[in-house]
């Protein structure tokens, strides 16, 4: 007798060499067999008459096969069969390449439905290579039909076969597990109906009712998880901090923070002095001030007694943050040290040393704050970068370090705050939802490369009024896998050095370069000494150079919508009118659509919005999620409303029973979802 974990060897025409390839796709047992859900589905379900066949759309037929088919062999590796197929209202042509076997397997005078590309004219219809089933099979044609992501040696008729198979094997172990209320008061169809629905659906409505119940389950579940963190993170306590007068820090500030800003710093220190371990994510659009809030947390935590650490995604950023915020924490009184990977010998003996014994009060670097052989006197908190992807595990090696320090994860990504619950797990959310004053908007124009001699004489007048330049140039490669950004920008940097600004100083940053040479070009631009920085994508986060004014990327049709925003991000930090110019010669239509976005909005959130519909969540989470246990079924980027649905309904079982006492088989479901993640999630 199988049951949901029976090995998928169980199924007939499954063996060794199958199993194997199914265990690609994560395929091992029946039940993650019938939880591997299709990508898309073809509705199949309508056959027309051959008379009633358009080229250029998909369509089934079903027809009679009305002569031998015939095998030609047109040279080595090209095989053809050929036969024609008739119905009452007239005759289609058919090809299949390279299936020699069709030959034999399709006979005369039997009926077959048949699904494909119709080519040809309407007087001599075509179809190449179609889906043929005998008439009254329905697997794959007849019906809206499901299609699986496929892998090498798994093809979709044995996916179909196999999940059939699941399915009858396991329709009747399918116990419902979700609570009865929670069914009903948001209309969900039954779990065995759900599972044969969204594998098999009987007509689209069951499909949508499927599709509806599975989703629901997993941001359930999700919720439930998530909740569990929180909860357990709030059950932690540490020594509250005490209230600091902020005058003297605000003081020190060479302008009045934002009331945006005030109000994180406020929602920070509370969560500080609230006895437990502050979570808390602090989202703003590009330069709207996060680096200020975060100064404010450092002052707090030094004027508390205990150490700070700030660690950018970047050396390039570790260094700006130090040479930004040293002078102003040092006149407070604040010992500041910078850590980065680049820090060797006895440099960064003494600093280790520093950092143990307590004389360094914050410390800025890289991700080797965290390594090994950093100790610390009393870490009480940590700011860091949505990048680094912090999760649970790396707070808990954190915490290692000294008692559990408060954490403040900063972000760019402005995103609806249903989703940052998602995305950033168990974090509480502040959002600087205002920019500085006196910020104008950054004009932004997409043109073709047929533009570039106006843009280097519009480069010219705005170098000549004294502010400086970006140009970001990607290589565009044959080799997609390996380009070579380093070539480009050097290259580039030289073209225009010598053909086009003989005059002005010219320089190039890329990742490879040491981090000492990175850094001296850095100082160097930020000091005003270069005009033109041509650069990789090394400057899209968080670098700030106020007087730069012009942000020119080439091939920007290559960018992400997100990323194009990071990068326009770089100038209009001060009050001087900038200019974003994007160059590409799009060559798709999506491209196009991309350029028209973010040269007609400059709001951080309505561009993360877009980019989640345009690019769809998987590429948005991929790189963004936090260890979070991955999605089957659901789209975050349009199952919101399920989404908001599933939270109150976790929120509220949780409220009638904490710990799931009473609801052990949704427990269950929510420690499989989360131990299938139980290296960051634990
Ligand atoms: N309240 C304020 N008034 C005026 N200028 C400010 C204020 N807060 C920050 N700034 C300045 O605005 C610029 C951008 O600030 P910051 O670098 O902190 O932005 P950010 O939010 O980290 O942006 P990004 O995500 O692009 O890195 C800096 O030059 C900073 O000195």
């Amino acid at each position: 007798m199988a049951d949901l974990n029976t090995d998928v060897r169980y199924i007939k025409g499954i063996g060794e060499q199958k199993a194997k390839a199914l265990g690609k796709l994560g395929i091992f047992t029946l039940r993650d067999l019938i939880s591997y859900f299709p990508r898309a589905y073809e509705d199949r379900t309508t056959l027309r008459p051959i008379s009633a066949l358009i080229p250029g759309e998909t369509a089934c037929v079903q027809a009679m096969v009305a002569a031998p088919p015939t095998l030609s062999r047109i040279r080595r590796g090209l095989e053809l069969v050929k036969l024609r197929a008739v119905d009452e209202t007239g005759a289609v042509d058919i090809t299949y390449f390279n299936q020699a076997y069709l030959k034999n397997s399709l006979k005369m005078g039997q009926t077959y439905v048949f699904c494909g590309r119709v080519e040809g004219t309407l007087l001599h219809r075509t179809m190449t290579n179609p889906v043929a089933e005998p008439e009254g099979r329905r697997e794959r044609t007849g019906r809206i039909v499901p299609i699986y992501p496929l892998t090498a040696g798994v093809s979709q008729l044995l996916l179909i076969r196999a999940v059939r198979q699941g399915l009858d094997a396991c329709a009747g172990k399918l116990s419902e597990f979700l609570p009865e209320e929670v069914c009903r008061e948001n209309g969900l169809c039954p779990i065995g109906c759900a599972y044969e629905n969204v594998h098999f659906p009987a007509s689209q409505e069951a499909l949508e009712e499927a599709r509806r119940r599975l989703v629901f389950e997993e941001l359930f579940l999700l919720a439930l998880g998530l909740s569990g963190l929180r909860s357990r993170r709030q059950s932690l306590l540490v020594t509250p901090c005490r209230p600091v007068d902020m005058e003297p820090f605000y003081r020190a500030l060479p302008f009045s923070l934002t009331g945006a800003q005030r109000r994180c710093v406020e929602e920070a220190l509370a969560d500080m002095c609230s006895g437990r371990p502050m979570n808390r994510l602090c989202q703003g659009d590009v330069g709207s001030g996060k680096t200020m809030v975060a100064a404010a947390c450092v002052y707090f935590t030094v004027q508390n007694g205990a150490q700070a650490a700030l660690m950018a995604p970047t050396e390039i950023l570790a260094e700006q943050h130090y040479r930004s915020l040293s002078p102003l924490l040092e006149s407070l009184g604040i010992r500041c040290v910078l850590l980065t990977g680049s820090v060797k010998g006895k440099a960064r003996q003494s600093i280790l040393e520093q950092l143990s014994d307590g004389t360094a009060h914050f410390v800025i670097g890289t991700h080797a704050l965290i390594s090994g052989d950093v100790a610390y006197k009393d870490l009480g908190l940590v700011v860091t970068d949505e990048q680094h992807r912090f999760g649970v595990a790396q707070r808990a090696a954190l915490s290692s370090k000294g008692r559990s320090p408060h954490i403040l994860v900063m972000s760019a990504t402005p995103i609806p705050r249903t989703l940052a619950l998602i995305i950033y797990g168990d974090l509480d959310v502040s959002v600087i939802d205002e920019l500085p004053p006196g910020r104008q908007k950054i004009d932004t124009f997409a043109v073709g490369t047929g533009y570039r001699e106006r843009i280097y004489a519009f480069l010219r007048k705005e170098i000549a009024q004294g502010h400086q330049a970006y140009i970001v140039c990607p290589q565009v490669s044959e080799n997609e896998e390996m380009p070579d950004d380093r070539k480009a920008v050097t290259e580039y940097a030289q073209m225009l050095q010598q053909e086009v600004f003989p005059d002005l100083r010219i320089a190039f940053i890329h990742g490879k370069m040491k981090p000492k040479e990175k850094e001296a070009v850095m100082s160097g631009f930020t000091s005003g000494k270069t005009d033109i920085l041509v650069s990789t994508t090394v400057i899209e986060v968080g670098v700030d150079v106020p007087n730069a004014t012009v942000m020119a990327v080439e091939n920007a049709d290559r960018f992400g919508l997100s990323q194009l925003h990071q990068l326009r991000g770089r100038v209009g930090r001060g009050s001087a009118k900038s200019y974003c110019v994007l160059i590409a010669d799009p060559k798709t239509e999506e491209a196009r659509q991309r350029l028209r976005v973010i040269a007609k909005t400059s709001d951080g959130f309505r561009i993360a919005e877009e980019d989640l519909r345009l690019r769809g969540p998987g590429d948005f989470f991929g790189q963004r999620q936090h260890g979070l246990p991955s999605l089957k079924i659901a789209d975050l980027s349009c199952d919101m409303a399920l989404l908001l649905k599933a939270q109150a309904a976790a929120e509220e079982l949780l409220r009638a029973d904490p710990e799931l006492t009473r609801h052990g088989a949704v427990k269950r479901r929510v420690q499989e979802l989360f131990t299938q993640n139980a290296d960051t999630l634990n």
